[in-house]
């Protein structure tokens, strides 16, 4: 049994190079913890223009959870939940938890040797049927995303996600309307039905625009239209899904449970994806999906940023019953990313598979985790915002230079 924990370290890395598939991702935050008797755990946080005031979060993770016995999670991230006053509508306070809460498992997993699914049920499958995202950098008109589509077809994918809409922002013009519905109806030519086609509608539109997007993109059969609305207008979620039959995915932006409880059961959504790094952690990222089972709704977990994400979310995959497809930027990340760790899980073919080694199943290498370290945020552009793929925000769009 592994004891307390006595150290909590936390880094912020990155390279210099140029982040193409997610761009608000090409710094990471890595949290150690490592117990009173030499086990080591890994987590991970989210950054996306808050790289810093994450990590300071972290150091108010770190206040709490120094000393306190590592097996007791859930009491652990319940006394954070009491001092941190802020934390159900916190992003940084949820991500820097959520770190510190994945490495604990790790440990406890570890230290049982046992991967971290065996300890919330056991396998209830061996492969996880991966979706790619981020393949899409530069590419602006459907013959662009056709084309890169076939490499990722090359590579096993059977199912995409892109976001079509470039510039448009907050509105929606004729052309951007157009520009979409070729894109989609280009690769849905193109692969027929041999491929799965996921929009992202990156939260950016208000309800006009909103009905106006789904409606054109309806008639193409797609797996799923992703925040079609801003976030803050959910309540308008049931009017629109009234007017689709294409199932509504949202969650990348929904911090823990009982907010998930609140979408589901008032009929805002279709697909949960809850992101393993900023809803608590393992723990709540399993009773997420225990509660949209119960309601009888797939969850597709969100999951855009480095491998202990990754390695955390697969461990998920692996045990829940309502599993319907899981999100995947491997394809596009930058060398240094992939080898950041030394093993963990294998992408092949479209399907993930995880080592089966105890805690996270993955084997960090510190090497590298040391020579990526920096201090600073992300890389700012006043041109593109980093929620997009690099290469896409252009065009015509509402929000484009005239
Ligand atoms: O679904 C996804 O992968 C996300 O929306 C992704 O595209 C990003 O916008 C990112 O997570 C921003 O932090
Ligand atoms: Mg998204």
């Amino acid at each position: 049994m592994a004891g307390k924990i006595k150290e909590i370290e936390i880094y912020n890395v990155s390279e210099k190079t140029s982040e193409k598939s997610s761009p608000w991702s090409s710094t990471m935050i890595i949290v150690k913890v490592t117990t009173s008797d030499g086990i080591v755990g890994y987590g991970e946080a989210p950054t996306t223009l808050m790289t810093l005031p994450v990590k300071e979060s972290a150091e108010e993770v770190k206040r709490v959870f120094l000393n306190k016995d590592v097996n007791e999670i859930y009491k652990n991230t319940m006394e954070f939940y009491k001092h941190s006053f802020y934390l159900s509508r916190s992003m940084e306070a949820t991500s820097a938890l959520s770190a510190v809460e994945m490495a604990c498992w790790d440990i406890v997993g570890k230290s049982c040797k046992e991967p971290v699914y065996n300890l919330l049920g056991g396998k209830m499958r061996d492969s996880v049927r991966a979706y790619s995202n981020g393949w899409y950098s530069d590419c602006v008109t459907a013959d662009d995303f056709v084309d890169k589509a076939k490499e990722i077809r090359k590579k096993g994918f059977d199912a995409v996600k892109f976001d079509p809409f470039g510039n448009n922002y907050d509105t929606i013009n004729k052309k951007g309307l157009e520009s979409a519905e070729n894109i989609v109806s280009g690769l849905r030519e193109s692969f027929g039905d041999s491929m799965d086609l996921l929009i992202e509608f990156h939260g950016r539109f208000s309800m006009e625009a909103a009905k106006k997007a789904t409606q054109i993109l309806e008639p193409y059969d797609c797996f799923f239209f992703e925040e079609p609305l801003h976030p803050e207008l959910e309540m308008r979620l049931p009017e629109l899904r009234s007017t689709v039959n294409t199932p509504i995915a949202l969650g990348e932006r929904v911090l823990n449970a009982r907010d998930f409880m609140r979408n589901i059961v008032e009929g805002k959504v279709d697909i949960i994806q809850p992101d393993v790094t900023n809803s608590r952690g393992i723990l709540e990222s399993f009773k997420i999906a225990t509660i949209a089972d119960a309601w009888g709704i797939p969850v597709a977990y969100h999951n855009a940023f480095g491998p202990v994400q990754t390695a955390a979310t697969l461990n998920l995959d692996t045990t829940i019953n309502n599993f319907i497809i899981q999100e995947s930027f491997e394809e596009s990340w930058p060398e240094w990313k992939k080898k950041l760790l030394k093993s963990g899980y294998k992408l092949e073919n479209g399907h993930f598979k995880l080592s089966g080694k105890p805690g996270l199943g993955i084997e960090m290498d510190e090497k590298s985790l040391k020579e990526h370290m920096v201090n600073g945020m992300e890389p700012f552009d006043p041109e593109s915002p980093p929620w997009v793929v690099s290469g896409t925000y252009v065009g015509e769009g509402t929000d484009g230079k005239q």
